[in-house]
């Protein structure tokens, strides 16, 4: 093949796989747009029992062809960091708010804007809600500073209650390295009022050792770079 076919073969892969994550997030837009009103609705049961019929038959062609535990989906890149479905980040997550996390002057700052389907008391977040936006921000931040590990040891104090509808915004940074564990901070507050802390977490990660990181990945990292050679 020569080079000018085998660049534009490139092109059309990528174009292809472009096309293929604009169409995951556009489906994940959907489908929190489906939980969010799900939710809050409060429809005439018929249109409940109706709605129920018709999201069945939505959901069944794209059961048809799906992935295994081991399997990472065709549009991620792994090792790249691209994951289209993280429950917090992924635009294709049904479940994601989405977190939005970029990079501030050395601090990870994440923005986004929780629906009722994130509520735990009435009108205010569900704690563990919070937890798991943090524990992804200090992920992050964790992984940046070029030092990524696994959650050991995630504590959070509830200074306040996290109002749904409301921007909010979250920052998170590196506080210490201890030989494989590195200590991280964060925090939750409103977009509005982002000096006053609503929930602050301090979290210990742990990088592995190859040898573990090999047990606990091996197969879906294997896959991985076989689909890519491929
Ligand atoms: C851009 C990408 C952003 C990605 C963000 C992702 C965010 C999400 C991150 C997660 O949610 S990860 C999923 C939740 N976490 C887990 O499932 C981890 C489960 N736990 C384990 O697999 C093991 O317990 C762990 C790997 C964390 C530690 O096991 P080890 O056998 O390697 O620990 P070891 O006993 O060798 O201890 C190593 C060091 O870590 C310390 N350590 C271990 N577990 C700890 C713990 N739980 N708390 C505090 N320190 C801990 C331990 O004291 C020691 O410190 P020193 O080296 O200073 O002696």
């Amino acid at each position: 093949m020569s080079d000018i076919d085998n660049g534009r073969r490139l092109r059309a892969v990528d174009d292809g796989l472009l096309r293929r994550r604009e169409a995951i997030a556009d489906l994940g837009d959907a489908l929190r747009l489906l939980i969010e009103n799900a939710t809050a609705t409060e429809a005439p049961t018929e249109e409940l029992i109706r709605a129920a019929e018709r999201i069945r038959r939505a959901a069944a062609p794209l059961g048809e062809r799906v992935r295994g535990r081991f399997e990472s989906a065709a549009a991620d890149d792994l090792l790249g960091g691209v994951r289209l479905y993280n429950p917090v980040t992924g635009a294709g997550s049904a479940f994601a708010p989405p977190l939005e996390i970029s990079r501030e002057d050395g601090l990870a700052v994440g923005t986004c804007t929780l629906g009722l389907a994130f509520e735990g008391p009435p009108s205010y977040a569900h704690g563990g809600v919070s937890a798991m936006l943090l524990d992804q921000m200090l992920g992050y931040a964790v992984s940046v500073s070029g030092h990524p590990g696994m959650t050991g040891r995630l504590d959070t104090a509830y200074r306040r209650p996290v109002p749904l509808h409301t921007p909010l915004r979250l920052t998170a940074e590196v506080a210490a390295i201890e030989g494989r564990r590195v200590t991280a901070t964060g925090t939750i507050a409103t977009a509005d009022e982002p000096g006053e802390v609503l929930v602050e977490a301090t979290g210990v990660f742990v990088a592995l050792r190859a040898e573990q990181a090999q047990r606990l990945f091996g197969p879906v990292i294997g896959r991985n770079r076989e689909s890519r050679a491929g």
